[in-house]
């Protein structure tokens, strides 16, 4: 830590050089001139702290002399950003995010010389269609929104469409080749769970993310567009599942009122249903990439595996044909029983699972790890749940498979033909019903217990619905595809020294 006060002065160096050397502690008197400079420390865990420490002078000409020079170096860093348009939910998480903008991030804006077009948004997707019709982008060089995970999906979901409007591609259809969006994202986590801040930045802290946000780095991050048919439902950037997480988010919209708690109470009911849902999987393997989902090491900013997995701009399009040339042969499907399926396309880490879905999803790969849970016992289910809260390999399961894929699509069992599923499927289930059958006679004398408990009675319904970063999707048959759409304030120094960079430097 660089706390302490010192002195400073200018010396003649051996070689006649003029140079700054800290000298012990003087009075004030003998150096009326003093600039203080700011910079960024790592403090615990991956949080980061702002520190000043100020130099003395007595003579007021070099003292003005370093303040200028410091200050033309810092405003010639061409990532860091001067203007930016932030948008703050007042509703998010326990309503203050006003406060914590205007508490802890607005005075670190003002003193890094950013100004900041501030918009407290009135109703939900107020920043979404602000940002995809009227906001004038040319004027800012990144938008900040402070709020949680949907207030992240809404400035996410304007910026997109709005650069797809721009470009003049057409979002909804799947097979389009979506542009990138010039315009970096900042994240002021201030929501319920903050999912998204905590598995880029690593922590959920709005004093680290506005400095990240002053450094101005620029990470890459994976979008997915999820169509059904040739309709856009939605972009997600963290989590898209069905069965166990679809069903954990619909019972939990229906108790909000409980607050984050709701989510608890929604995952222990839904644990004890027990539902699987019949369907096909059918997905386009990542060929040709680094690494695997079964790798210990998670992603970073600066990652190599994303550099050389994503492919550039102007490969994008060959290597897309490529593989669409050989969708008979390169495509895979799976058809049976799931608890639930899952695309990761980040770790999703957060505090109560430290390691995440997939420890080792890749932010910027144009890849997601697709989880297919089978239909399992309760307790191997819970196994497979409780390993992601410790350092466990929760796919080292017989019933659980991961493939990193480009591209899925999934089409719930009763979308499909009869014609559709093979013989072998309708044997097992003429051989399961005969099972049923004989069973019949034993669950009448077990009537009275299944009625206290009608999950192991009642027939699975059809379908389970999808959770898609936290909002449900109004269709199960859905196709889904990546591509590493957006850029997000994240510095690429993270893991390096703990003095980082000069903020600011100014006379005092
Ligand atoms: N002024 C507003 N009034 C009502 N809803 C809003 C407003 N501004 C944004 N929203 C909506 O509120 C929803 C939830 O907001 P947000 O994600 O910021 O908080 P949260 O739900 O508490 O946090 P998390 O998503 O991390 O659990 C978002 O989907 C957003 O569309």
């Amino acid at each position: 830590m660089c706390t302490s006060r010192c002195t400073s002065r200018c010396t003649s160096g051996a070689k006649g050089s003029r140079r700054w050397q800290k000298i012990p502690q003087r009075d004030d008197e003998d150096s009326p001139h003093a600039f203080t400079v700011s910079y960024v420390q790592r403090a615990r865990r991956a949080a980061w702290r702002l520190r000043d420490v100020t130099f003395l002078c007595a003579d007021a000409a070099l003292c003005g002399r370093w303040v200028r020079t410091l200050t033309e170096q810092l405003s010639a860093l061409a990532q860091r950003p001067r203007r930016l348009l932030v948008y703050i939910n007042p509703l998010s998480g326990k309503r203050h995010g006003e406060r914590i903008y205007r508490h802890k991030v607005a005075p670190l804006f003002s003193r890094a010389n950013i100004s900041t077009s501030v918009i407290v948004t009135q109703h939900a997707n107020h920043a979404r269609d602000h940002l995809r019709t009227e906001a004038e982008l040319q004027n800012y060089d990144g938008v900040v929104c402070v709020g949680g995970d949907g207030m992240f999906s809404e400035v996410m979901h304007g910026l997109v469409l709005r650069t797809q409007r721009d470009q003049g591609r057409d979002h909804h259809h799947p097979d389009q080749d979506l542009a990138q969006t010039g315009l970096r994202i900042g994240i002021i986590p201030a929501g319920s769970t903050d999912c998204i801040c905590f598995a880029t930045v690593g922590a959920n802290d709005p004093v680290t993310s506005s400095l990240h946000i002053i450094v101005g780095d620029c990470q890459p991050m994976d979008v997915c567009s999820v169509h059904h048919g040739d309709a856009f439902l939605r972009y997600s950037v963290s989590l898209l599942g069905y069965g166990f997480y679809g069903d954990v988010l619909s019972d939990s919209e229906r108790r909000r009122w409980m607050g984050p708690a709701r989510y608890d109470v929604s995952g222990v009911k839904k644990f004890l249903s027990h539902r699987y849902y019949e369907g096909t999987v059918s997905y386009l393997p990542a060929s040709d990439v680094l690494g695997t989902p079964r790798d210990r090491a998670p992603c970073r900013t600066g990652c190599v595996v994303c550099q050389y997995n994503r492919p550039l701009e102007e490969e994008k399009e060959g290597k897309l044909k490529m593989e669409e040339s050989h969708e008979g042969l390169a495509w895979r499907s799976v058809r049976g029983k799931f608890l639930a399926i899952n695309a990761v396309s980040m770790s999703c880490a957060c505090p109560r699972s430290p390691q995440g879905l997939s420890p080792a999803a890749h932010l910027a790969d144009g890849t997601t790890d697709l989880i297919l849970v089978r239909n399992s016992s309760r307790l191997a289910f819970l196994r497979h749940l409780l390993r992601h809260t410790s350092k466990d390999d929760q796919f080292d399961l017989g019933f659980v498979e991961v493939h990193r894929v480009r591209r899925f699509r999934f089409t719930p069992r009763f979308c499909q033909s009869d014609s559709e599923l093979d013989l072998q499927e309708l044997l097992q289930e003429k051989e399961q019903k005969e099972k049923e059958v004989a069973g019949s006679q034993a669950r009448r004398i077990l009537g009275q217990l299944c009625r206290e408990h009608p999950a192991c009675c009642r027939t699975p319904p059809c379908a389970s619905c999808w959770n898609c970063d936290g909002e449900i999707l109004p269709h199960a048959d859905i196709q889904v595809r990546y591509t590493t759409l957006l850029l997000l304030f994240l510095p690429l120094l993270l893991l390096l020294a703990p003095l980082l960079l000069l903020l600011l430097a100014h006379s005092t």
